[in-house]
């Protein structure tokens, strides 16, 4: 379980981006006219609003979607149903878009949002209210060529799939089949993507697979840790355990587990499906305290939940040699520090986890050009994509002889600061 506070969460994950945007922009010598736009966000929604849950009372929630920048194209980005989810850890998740659709050379802006609340406390038939009166609320704020949400943290493809239906609702008939890519991660059956489900992980493993090779090191029979086992890290241990990699501690917002011995992920994942979605008290595994997980003995260390959570308080206790940021600012900027200078190596958020919306976009222009790709096709195309963008940061970092999330800012930040130069807004 996360130690620190709500307040302390969002604090630090708006002050990571900014603090990591800043050191990049002072590298590239960034025009200070693009930096002011680039260090605030375009628009900021604050949505109140009312549903009437299975009792019959009504509750009122809030809900927020941030969209930061759309230089390269409509804004971009999932939506979290999660209690920390607020304004400022929405303008953080957008910014990290943004840098993100920019390094992958993608033709989106970043955006983000969510509702704050604990999916848990709520049925299916709620959650579907919910999302429903929360997309009429976001109107045409969200749109297939303005702004395309997507799932994040206690959203899947089921939530897109409200939320494509909602919106399509409020279309003329005439309209309605041109707007179904107004969100991607959709079901197979509603316009989804082969593929869109498992992008994210697959991404992640990709990045350890190219880096392992850039540093001649065989992923067989190595160790690693996963911090959520959701989509991410369910998908990330799938790939990396197809690989001959050994996965030896998870946790969940519940518990602690681990095996030096290896713990079956397929076995993992069916338990925890009938366990009310917790991987606590998994057989052949031993239950850890909350604050072991990260000094846990391994090689690989794969945070795929929330944000700030590699600190100074435990960054030294790391003993795997790379971190492959599956979640999204998982590692704060002190804590980024002891690791570099531990020589342990971090393949950064906006690299490592960018299989979801390149996934994400392949969804989005088959939706547009009425066309349906196979997985083996899907696979292959995020596979060669993401090469490229891997071989360019790891290329850039070893041209400045400093680390991979700096040299990934610096592309990112190249790219929108030409586009709007080119426009000649700036000369
Ligand atoms: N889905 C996607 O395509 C993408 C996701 N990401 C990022 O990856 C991360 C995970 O997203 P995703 O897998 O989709 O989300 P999911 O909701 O599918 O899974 C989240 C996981 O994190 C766990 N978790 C939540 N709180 C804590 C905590 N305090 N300590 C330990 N574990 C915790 C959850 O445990 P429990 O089930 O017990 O609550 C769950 O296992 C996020 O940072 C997200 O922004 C990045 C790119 C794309
Ligand atoms: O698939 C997408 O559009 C965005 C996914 C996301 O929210 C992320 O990459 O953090």
């Amino acid at each position: 379980m996360i130690t620190k506070s709500k307040k302390e969460l969002k604090q630090g994950m708006l002050e990571n981006v900014m603090s990591q945007f800043n050191h990049a922009a002072d590298i590239v010598d960034l025009n200070p006219n693009i930096r002011k736009i680039l260090s605030i966000t375009n628009n900021e929604l604050i949505i109140h609003f009312p549903v009437k849950m299975d009792n019959g009372d009504v509750e009122v929630f809030t809900g927020y979607r941030v969209q930061h920048n759309n230089a390269l194209g409509p804004y971009k980005g999932g939506l979290r149903y999660h209690p920390t989810v607020d304004i400022d850890a929405a303008k953080a998740l957008a910014m990290w878009m943004t840098w993100k659709t920019s390094l992958a050379g993608l033709p989106y802006g970043g955006a983000k949002g969510g509702i704050q609340l604990d999916p848990s406390k709520y049925s299916t038939t709620e959650l579907e209210r919910i999302t429903r009166r929360f997309t009429y609320a976001l109107g045409d704020n969200i749109g297939p060529e303005h702004d395309i949400p997507a799932p994040d943290v206690n959203t899947n493809s089921q939530t897109m799939a409200w939320i494509v239906d909602t919106y399509m609702s409020t279309k003329s008939p005439a309209e309605r089949s041109k707007n179904q890519h107004v969100v991607t991660g959709k079901p197979l059956g509603s316009g989804g993507s082969e593929g869109r489900d498992r992008a994210t992980g697959y991404g992640v493993f990709l990045n350890i697979k190219f880096w392992a090779e850039k540093k001649k090191i065989d992923l067989k029979n190595k160790r690693f840790i996963v911090q959520g086992f959701g989509n991410v890290g369910f998908w990330t241990s799938y790939f990396l355990e197809l690989e001959g990699a050994k996965l030896v501690g998870v946790q969940d917002a519940f518990g602690t587990i681990a095996n030096q011995e290896g713990i079956a992920v397929a076995q993992l994942n069916d338990y925890m499906q009938g366990n009310k979605g917790s991987i606590v008290d998994f057989p052949n595994s031993v239950a850890l305290p909350t604050e072991d997980f990260f000094g846990l003995d391994c090689d690989i260390c794969i945070p795929a939940a929330l944000g700030n959570q590699i600190t100074a308080e435990n960054a030294d206790k790391i003993k795997a040699f790379l971190i492959a940021e599956g979640a999204n600012g998982p590692t704060d900027v002190e804590a980024e520090e002891i690791l570099l200078n531990n020589g342990v190596g971090i393949i950064p958020d906006i690299l490592c986890n960018s299989g979801g919306v390149i996934g994400s976009y392949f969804e989005w222009l088959q939706n547009r050009n009425g066309e349906l790709w196979q997985l083996d096709e899907v696979l292959a195309k995020l596979d060669k994509k993401m090469k490229e963008i891997f071989d360019r940061v790891y290329v850039k970092a070893e041209e400045r002889n400093g680390d991979m999330r700096t040299s990934a800012y610096v592309i990112a930040i190249e790219r929108i600061e030409k586009a709007y130069v080119q426009r000649g807004i700036f000369p």
